[in-house]
């Protein structure tokens, strides 16, 4: 994944590395572990004299540092919200009201509970009733004003009347008609009028329900976007792929896939859930932060105004583990400029709580055994970091990068064991260095955050979302101008044991933040099931393959079309129809048959 440093973990790296002499760095290049590189990089007076806080104070865009929920913002995003519904512009009313209550501080309830009322109106015009219904449940919860509540009541029996689900609709029914007798703001004769419209809907409903002989009402309709599947039963030993794969080793290409059988073109052979992923910066406030699909309708957290949750069941995820720690320190780790590789290194630690390490830390080094889950962060551990090939700058750089991480968990309250209180400030970054008595900490966190960055360098993947303009109606929908769009970092353990092939078998697309990958033709049992991580042999020359995969994962790719040099698309003249040899031996020629050719059978001569 692109590194992009620019901010002030940029000038952070320069301070240090301007202030390191040759004998720090000589002693630097001599130790040989994880949480000695880190321990010692910590250690340096110059972690205690390096003072961000001009930086940091360069890069805020307003207000406090950093970005708090704020009642004015939201406030002015409920009246543009209201002026919308006046125009009858329901999908601008839906997006203020959004917009709003992200910004609307936690302790507004009232105000809160307003929010939702006006957005479930926004959500009934837009024909989203059970969101309507969430949203009136939310509102009603928040302690909705009694004078009001004949409104959203009426609401909910509406929207529940186009569900058809009469049993609810009657009691909601009912509900407005009690609801009546607190509505101050309304005049006699409206409340007169609902009442009278209420009564009616009652007696017609009611009538309709004896005749029917009282139905039971139909369930509430969950709208959960479907989840892939993977083709076959799964293979117990690595329950995220399918029984057709299993992992093979090599001393020189370490583990890679094959086929445990016979596959066919488009079976789904994996579908895995992320062991860490983030969220790019720009997509914080439209996509979940948990599992990264598009928010319409977000959830907000109730303590910042930076991140969206698509259920409750994300957001209780995402508070109770790491955004519990992240929230405040989010807009720090967007503005410090550091890639989304540091920040999944990161999410890989404040995930899991101090404890687990504490008790995983001991049984690190050992072997991996029993079944390969992907929750597992040991598997992660165990990933290739080709750290026996590293230069000592490399290390320098990348201890570096986690002496910061290791300051962000610092503050962030982590190694407390739980989240800060206070907003954390600039004064924060007035040193690098970790708060004292942290020496145990720095050891153990110091080493994982490291070991992350090595790990993640080889073995994560950018997730994408297909973005498709809604296809005209009768417009064939295959035929589409969609993108894929680089929304966010995630490291899916089984799927990186996959080897690179440039002619690979199998391709890799997403749902949400699942990765899905099926085979693109048929593959025979025992052949290598391979990957592509990235340089194609129809598109990209040989050279320039070999060169951009050696630079970036560090191997000499020898597959078939890098060994037989197949030419790119572009370079194959009509002239020649090729075949692979059909001999039925492992024969990987390639047979150019020219286009006049009157043979009735063509020899590979292989
Ligand atoms: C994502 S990992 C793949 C799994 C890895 N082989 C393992 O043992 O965990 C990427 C690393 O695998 C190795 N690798 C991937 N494809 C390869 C290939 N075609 N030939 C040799 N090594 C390869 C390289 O060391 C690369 O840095």
């Amino acid at each position: 994944m692109a590194q992009e440093i620019e901010g002030f973990f940029k000038i952070f790296h320069e301070k240090i590395n301007n202030s390191l002499d040759d004998v720090t760095k000589n002693n630097f290049a001599n130790l040989e572990t994880n949480s000695k590189r880190v321990g010692y990089l910590c250690s340096l007076p110059v972690m205690k004299d390096c003072d961000l806080s001009d930086e940091i104070e360069k890069c805020k865009t307003g207000g406090d540092f950093p970005v708090k929920k704020c009642i004015e913002r939201a406030k002015e995003g409920k009246e543009e919200g209201n002026k919308c519904v006046q125009k009858g512009d329901w999908v601008k009313a839906l997006y203020c009201y959004n917009q709003s209550i992200l910004d609307m501080p936690q302790k507004e309830t009232e105000e809160l509970s307003i929010l939702f009322a006006n957005r479930s109106a926004a959500l009934n015009h837009l024909q989203r009733y059970e969101e309507a219904l969430a949203d009136i449940r939310r509102c009603l919860s928040l302690g909705y004003p009694r004078h009001l509540r004949y409104k959203v009541y009426e609401r909910k029996a509406r929207c529940l009347l186009v569900l058809k689900r009469n049993q609810e609709a009657i009691r909601a029914f009912q509900d407005t008609i009690s609801a009546l007798d607190e509505a101050s703001s309304l005049s006699k004769e409206k409340r007169q009028k609902m009442r009278t419209d209420a009564k009616l809907m009652l007696e017609v409903l009611n009538k309709g329900m004896s005749l029917a002989g009282n139905p039971k009402d139909p369930e509430p309709i969950k709208k959960a976007p479907p989840k892939p599947k993977i083709s076959s039963k799964s293979n117990p030993e690595y329950p995220a792929a399918s029984d057709a794969i299993t992992i093979d080793y090599d001393e020189s290409k370490g583990r890679y896939a094959i086929a445990a059988r016979d596959v066919q073109a488009g079976e789904t052979v994996l579908v895995e859930k992320p062991h860490s992923g983030v969220l790019l910066a720009e997509y914080a406030r439209t996509h979940c932060q948990n599992c990264f699909i598009r928010c319409p309708i977000p959830m907000a957290c109730p303590k910042c105004p930076n991140v969206v949750f698509c259920s409750e069941n994300c957001q209780e995820i995402a508070l109770k583990s790491y955004h519990g720690y992240e929230c405040q320190i989010l807009p720090l780790i967007w503005k410090s400029g550091c890639s989304i590789t540091c920040h999944i290194a990161l999410r890989m630690i404040t995930q899991n709580t101090k404890k687990y390490f504490e008790d995983l830390y001991k049984n690190l080094d050992f072997k991996l055994s029993g079944q390969y889950k992907t929750n597992d962060y040991k598997n992660i551990f165990h990933l290739v970091a080709h750290e026996n090939k590293r230069t000592k700058q490399d290390f320098l750089h990348r201890t570096q990068m986690a002496t910061f991480l290791m300051k962000l968990l610092d503050i962030s309250g982590y190694l407390d064991g739980k989240p800060r209180e206070k907003c954390v400030g600039i004064d924060e970054m007035k040193t690098m260095a970790i708060t004292e008595n942290r020496e145990n900490d720095v050891e153990l966190f110091g080493a994982l955050l490291l070991k992350n960055l090595q790990v993640l360098q080889f073995n994560a993947h950018e997730v994408f979302e297909l973005q498709c303009p809604k296809p005209k109606k009768d417009h064939n929908i295959i035929k589409h101008q969609g993108k894929s769009v680089f929304v966010a970092g995630a490291v899916y353990p089984t799927l990186a044991l996959f080897n690179h092939s440039c002619e690979p078998s199998v391709v890799r697309y997403f749902c949400g933040s699942r990765v899905v990958v099926r085979a693109v033709k048929n593959i025979k049992k025992g052949d290598e099931v391979a990957e592509n991580y990235g340089p194609i042999f129809t598109t990209v020359p040989k050279e320039k393959r070999k060169a951009d995969l050696k630079e970036r994962y560090w191997f000499d790719c020898s597959c078939i079309p890098c060994e037989q040099d197949w030419p790119l698309y572009k370079d194959m003249t009509e002239n020649y129809m090729r075949f692979k040899c059909d001999s039925g031996q492992p024969c990987p020629n390639v047979v150019p048959v020219a286009h006049d050719c009157t043979e009735f059978m063509v020899k590979c001569g292989y």
